[in-house]
């Protein structure tokens, strides 16, 4: 909840904290101020939070050390690309300056805006401008929350980041709880028109009010009607405590539910079951159904919309896809490695019919690139190298990318298994797809059928899963692991230790490829 009363930390532009140098406010919530700044080491964007801890009574002083516990806790652990990462955390040694001495701050990822920001633009009774891609990323990130055990507790528009690009990001993490068995506890604290109804007859004991998952549902239920009405609450009311009244007087059966008409129709009845009056009816609906349940909206919407037809296309969400959304989603953030490619490649390429398997590039070619006769069409290789190139581990080169084009589609931009729901040139699963796209084509959208958006997205992924494997102390025949990652999960692999034995022929066709491309 903003608390209007106490004043927004003033921090001069130019001031350095914790690396960075701070270049203007963002703006404040009821326990922290967040600025723009960027790194000292090289100039990167970045978004200081202060969690300051002056103009506290002794009480708040508790609760306010219970939320930056919270907050650094799951920051840290954070590790998905539905996420807000935070790259460090600090506490200020100021002594000649008592607002900021014994502040916390997190330096993150800076969002160019945030969700709230993005409604209050739109235009009352429409829905934001790509509404149902950012409700199926807020999902993606909320299901990876809840696959954790996690529940956050505080969904909301100005919680909700939109990186450079327009990537969802949740964040703020204060409220955020682990669940022991259905339950976790939090403070008393949270958004009024965010909040369930029977939050508000739940005792708050001495580890604070019971939270459940299903909170976090009836908060996405509010967030898909403001995005979907151009930011209208689904209770009337003037003040978020007369909302909050109406949407309690609702739970008790005295008012029907009323979505405003600018909903969508289709979308309705998702809207309607996430804010559900009964917790326990609410709690059927857990996140990674509420992910399958958006992911097909969502498509249902792009197919109908007028985009590129799709070849195969009819075949509804499968579980394994799902399954491997959510597995992928054991990820960390993927953004701030491969901004998003900067060339222009065009239509997709035709699929050549060449056979020629040129050995290594010519002399002087950098390691790992795309040799001058291979079969790689002419069109992909700037893409394919500017991917590579764009990550900073050296297994993940142009060849290892390529290869991996070639066992998934032979390079087919139109390659489609609806059985197993893959589609495209890297053959993405939708679901998943959505965690980790990028504008590889810069046409504004993101689109697995797209050569360019599905590799810039593939090399996304794949640099992530290279990392993440070093990260778990995987160092042998990193290639293989990341190929099989991809075809897998990174948990799957980083549990077997090794290829597991039902990908293993798929790994060795790359494999090939990939010597044939001179490793
Ligand atoms: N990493 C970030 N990059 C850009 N903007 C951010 C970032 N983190 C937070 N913000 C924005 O900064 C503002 C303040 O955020 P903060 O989390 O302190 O408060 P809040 O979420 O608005 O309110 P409360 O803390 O009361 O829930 C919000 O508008 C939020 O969208």
């Amino acid at each position: 909840m903003n608390d209007p009363g106490r004043p927004p930390l003033d921090v001069p532009a130019g001031r350095l904290v914790a690396g960075t140098r701070i270049t203007g406010p963002i703006g404040s919530g009821s326990w922290g101020s967040v600025y723009a700044a960027e790194e000292l080491a090289d100039g990167a964007p970045v978004a200081v939070k202060f969690l300051r801890s002056d103009l506290l009574t002794p009480g708040q002083r508790r609760t306010m050390a219970e939320l930056v516990e919270r907050e650094v806790r799951f920051s840290r652990q954070a590790d998905h690309p539905g996420l807000v990462r935070t790259l460090r955390t600090a506490t200020l040694d100021e002594p000649d300056d008592p607002r900021l001495d014994g502040a916390v701050v997190l330096v993150m990822e800076r969002a160019e805006r945030s969700l709230q920001d993005l409604i209050a633009a739109t235009p009352p009774h429409s829905p934001a401008p790509e509404a149902e891609r950012l409700l199926t990323e807020i999902c993606a990130g909320l299901a990876h929350m809840h696959q954790h055990g996690w529940v956050h507790g505080d969904l909301k528009g100005a919680n909700i980041l939109l990186m450079p690009g327009g990537a969802v990001r949740l964040a703020d993490f204060g409220l955020t709880s682990e669940l022991e068995g259905t339950h976790a506890y939090v403070p008393p604290l949270g958004s009024l028109d965010h909040v369930p109804p029977e939050w508000w007859s739940q005792r708050a004991g001495s580890r604070g009010v019971p939270l459940r998952p299903c909170a976090d549902v009836w908060a996405f239920g509010v967030l898909a009607h403001q995005v979907l009405s151009g930011g209208l609450h689904p209770f009337p009311g003037a003040t978020a405590r007369a909302r909050s009244l109406a949407a309690q007087s609702y739970a008790r059966g005295a008012a029907p539910l009323r979505l405003d008409d600018g909903v969508p129709e289709r979308w309705r009845a998702l809207v309607t079951a996430c804010l559900a009056a009964d917790p326990a009816e609410r709690g059927r609906l857990d996140a990674a159904e509420l992910l399958r349940r958006v992911s097909l909206l969502a498509r249902s919407e792009a197919e109908s919309g007028g985009r590129r037809p799709r070849p195969g296309r009819t075949v509804p969400l499968v579980v394994g896809g799902l399954a491997l959304a959510l597995a992928a989603a054991g990820a960390a953030l993927a953004g701030t490695l491969l901004p998003g490619h900067g060339g222009s490649p065009s239509a997709p390429p035709p699929v050549t019919g060449s056979t020629s398997l040129g050995g290594p590039g010519g002399p002087g070619a950098p390691t790992g690139a795309i040799p001058e006769g291979s079969d790689v069409p002419v069109a992909l290789r700037e893409v394919i190298t500017g991917t590579a190139r764009r990550c900073p581990e050296p297994e993940v080169t142009p060849a290892l990318l390529a290869a991996m084009l070639k066992a998934e589609s032979g390079f087919d931009a139109a390659a489609a298994r609806p059985r197993s729901d893959e589609y495209g040139i890297a053959m993405w699963t939708p679901a998943v797809f959505n965690a980790w796209a990028q504008d590889g084509d810069n046409d504004g959208d993101r689109d697995y059928m797209s050569a360019p958006d599905a590799i810039v997205s593939m090399g996304n992924y794949v640099c992530w899963l290279d990392q993440q494997f070093k990260h778990r102390g995987l160092s042998a025949d990193l290639p293989a692991l990341v190929v099989a990652g991809y075809r897998t999960s990174d948990k799957t692999v980083a549990e077997a230790g090794r290829v597991p034995d039902r990908v293993r022929p798929h790994v060795d066709h790359v494999m090939k490829y990939l010597a044939e491309y001179g490793g």
